[in-house]
C-alpha cells in the first residue's frame, strides 16, 4: 500500500514539476500578460469556437498593453495593438524572419519553402519573381467570364439554402485555375460532387490544422496511421502539380504569343528558366502549393462573410445593387478594370467585411534576430516567436468606433488613419502579394451575382446575429447557409 502511494506520489509531483518548467515563461516576458492555457484548453476540448478564444485574449490583457504571451507547445507573444503592429510588419524581412518549422512537421512537408514560408535571399527571389507575373494575372474580363458560368451553376440551386462557403470555393478555385495555372479546374460543372483537387487538399489541411498537431508538433513524427494517410494524399496532390506543371511548360512550347501566357504560373515557369533564378522543380512545386492555397480560401471566406451581410441588411444589399447597375448596366456585360475602380460602395463593403472577419487571423510568427523595440517600455526579445492578431487590431474599441458592427460607410474615401488600421493583408515587405488579385475578383464576382441574384438568410437562420467560426486557427465559418433568389 505504502509502496504505491510513494509511487503515485513520486510520479505526480513529477508530472507537476515536468508541466511547471515546460509552462513556466521566460523572466524577459514577465512584462506581458498571460493568457491562461487552461482556459484555452477548455475552449479547444469544449469546440466553442473563435469568439471565446478572441474573447480570453482581449480579457488576458486587462491594462491594455496591446501584446499577450501564450503557450502554445512553446511561448508565444501575440500582438494586438494597431501601433505595434505597424512597428513590426514594417522591420525587415531579414531581421524579422518567418519561425521555421521543425522538419517532418506536416505542413513543412506539405507547403514546403514556398513564398509564405521561405526567408533571407530566397523570399526576396520568389516575391520579385511573382510581383510582374501577378501584375499580368490581373485580368477582370476572365474574372467575368467565371462568374459567368457560377452563375450558370447557381441558376441550377435557387430559393434552396447553400453553404455559401463551399460554393465560394468553386468559384474562386476556377479563377485562380484559370488566372494564375490558365488550367481548367471543373469546379463550376456542376453541385453534386466537389471537384477532385479541391477534395485531396481539403482533406490535407484538415489534418494539417488539427489543433493537437498544431500545439505538439512532435505527433507529427510518429509513426501514426493518420501520419502516413496524410503523406500519401500529399503525394497525390503532388502529382496532380507536376502534371499540371508539365501540361502548362507543353502548352508554353507551342505558343510564343505573350498574349496566351499572362497566368501567374506562366511567369513563373519563364523566370524559372532564367539563369539568375534557377528554380527547380522542387521550388516551383511550392511556390504553387502556397499560391493554391493562400489563393483561394482566403478569398473564399470573405466572399462568404460579404454575402453573409447582404443578406443579413437587405437595404446594404439594394444599395451595393444599384452600385453594380450605375457601373456595368443591366445586361452581363464583362466587367473591365476601369469598371471596378468606380465601385466605391462594393468595394467598402468588403473592406469593412474583411475588418469583422479578417481570413488571417493572426499572421505567421516571426522570430526577430536582435532585440525589436515596439515603444518606450516595451521590447521584443531577440528569438521570441512573435505574431500579430488581425482580428485582435480590427476590434479594437479603443480605435474602431461601433467596433462589432457593420458599417461600410466607414471605408467610403477613409482617411488616411483608418486605411492604416486596417490590415487584413498584413502591411510591410511581407504584405499579401494577392491583395489586388483578390480585390479585383470580389468585386467582379460580388457585383455580378447581385445583378442576378437577390441573397437572403434561411428562415431559420434570420435571427443569426454573427458567423458562426470553428476554433481553427484559420478562420473558417462553420455551416452558413444562403439563398440565393432570382431577381424579378
Ligand atoms: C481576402 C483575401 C486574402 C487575404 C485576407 C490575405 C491575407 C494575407 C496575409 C495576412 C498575409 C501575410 C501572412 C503572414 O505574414 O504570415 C498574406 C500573405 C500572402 N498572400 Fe494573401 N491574402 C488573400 C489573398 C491572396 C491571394 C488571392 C493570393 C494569391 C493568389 C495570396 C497570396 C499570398 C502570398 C504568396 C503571401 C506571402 C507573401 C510573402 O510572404 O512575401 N493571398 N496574405
Amino acid at each position: 500500500m505504502t509502496f504505491w502511494f510513494n509511487s503515485i506520489f513520486t510520479v505526480l509531483v513529477l508530472l507537476f514539476y515536468f508541466i511547471r518548467r515546460i509552462y513556466k515563461p521566460p523572466k524577459e516576458l514577465d512584462f506581458i500578460p498571460t493568457v491562461s492555457f487552461f482556459k484555452l484548453l477548455l475552449i479547444l476540448l469544449c469546440n466553442q469556437g473563435q469568439y471565446e478564444i478572441q474573447k480570453l485574449i482581449r480579457e488576458s490583457d486587462p491594462d491594455r498593453i496591446g501584446l499577450v504571451k501564450i503557450f502554445f507547445g512553446g511561448w508565444l507573444v501575440i500582438i494586438t495593438d494597431i501601433e505595434h503592429a505597424k512597428i513590426f510588419l514594417s522591420e525587415s524581412a531579414y531581421t524579422l524572419p518567418k519561425g521555421e518549422l521543425p522538419e517532418n512537421h506536416l505542413t513543412d512537408v506539405f507547403f514546403g519553402k514556398g513564398v509564405t514560408f521561405s526567408n533571407g535571399d530566397r523570399w526576396e527571389r520568389q516575391r520579385k519573381i511573382a510581383t510582374p507575373a501577378f501584375n499580368r494575372a490581373l485580368r477582370p474580363e476572365m474574372v467575368g467570364e467565371c462568374t459567368n458560368e457560377f452563375i450558370n451553376l447557381v441558376n441550377k440551386w435557387t430559393d434552396k439554402p447553400i453553404d455559401v462557403f463551399s460554393l465560394m470555393q468553386r468559384i474562386t478555385i476556377q479563377i485562380l485555375g484559370k488566372l494564375a495555372f490558365a488550367y481548367d479546374m471543373k469546379a463550376l460543372d456542376n453541385l453534386d460532387e466537389q471537384p477532385y483537387f479541391l477534395k485531396i487538399y481539403t482533406k490535407i489541411i484538415r489534418h494539417v490544422t488539427n489543433t493537437p498537431f498544431v500545439v505538439f508538433p512532435f505527433l507529427s513524427s510518429l509513426p501514426l496511421k493518420r501520419n502516413i494517410e496524410v503523406k500519401s494524399l500529399i503525394k497525390e496532390f503532388d502529382n496532380f502539380l507536376f502534371e499540371m506543371i508539365e501540361q502548362r511548360r507543353f502548352q508554353m512550347s507551342k505558343s510564343k504569343n505573350e498574349k496566351e501566357n499572362t497566368d501567374l504560373l506562366a511567369g513563373i515557369l519563364e523566370a524559372a528558366n532564367q539563369e539568375e533564378y534557377n528554380h527547380t522543380i522542387k521550388e516551383l512545386r511550392d511556390d504553387i502549393v502556397v499560391y493554391f492555397a493562400a489563393g483561394h480560401d482566403t478569398s473564399s471566406i470573405s466572399l462568404s462573410v460579404v454575402f453573409y451581410y447582404l443578406a443579413r441588411y437587405p437595404e446594404v444589399q439594394k444599395k451595393a445593387r444599384e452600385e453594380a447597375i450605375k457601373v456595368l448596366g443591366n445586361t452581363s456585360k464583362l466587367p473591365t478594370s476601369e469598371n471596378i475602380k468606380d465601385l466605391k460602395y462594393i468595394t467598402a463593403i468588403i473592406m469593412e467585411s474583411l475588418r469583422l472577419y479578417p481570413p488571417a487571423l493572426q499572421i505567421l510568427f516571426r522570430s526577430p534576430t536582435k532585440p525589436l523595440k515596439l515603444s518606450r517600455n516595451i521590447t521584443i526579445p531577440k528569438g521570441v516567436k512573435t505574431t500579430v492578431s488581425l482580428w485582435q487590431v480590427h476590434r479594437n474599441p479603443d480605435i474602431w468606433n461601433d467596433v462589432d458592427e457593420f458599417i461600410p460607410e466607414r471605408f467610403i474615401n477613409p482617411e488616411k488613419e483608418i486605411k492604416s488600421n486596417w490590415v487584413p493583408f498584413s502591411s510591410g515587405p511581407r504584405s499579401c502579394i494577392g491583395q489586388n488579385f483578390s480585390m479585383m475578383e470580389q468585386k467582379v464576382i460580388i457585383a455580378m451575382t447581385l445583378l442576378n441574384f437577390e441573397a437572403s438568410l434561411p428562415p431559420n437562420a434570420r435571427q443569426l446575429d454573427r458567423i458562426p467560426l470553428t476554433s481553427s486557427f484559420m478562420m473558417h465559418p462553420k455551416k452558413l447557409d444562403i439563398v440565393f433568389s432570382k431577381l424579378k
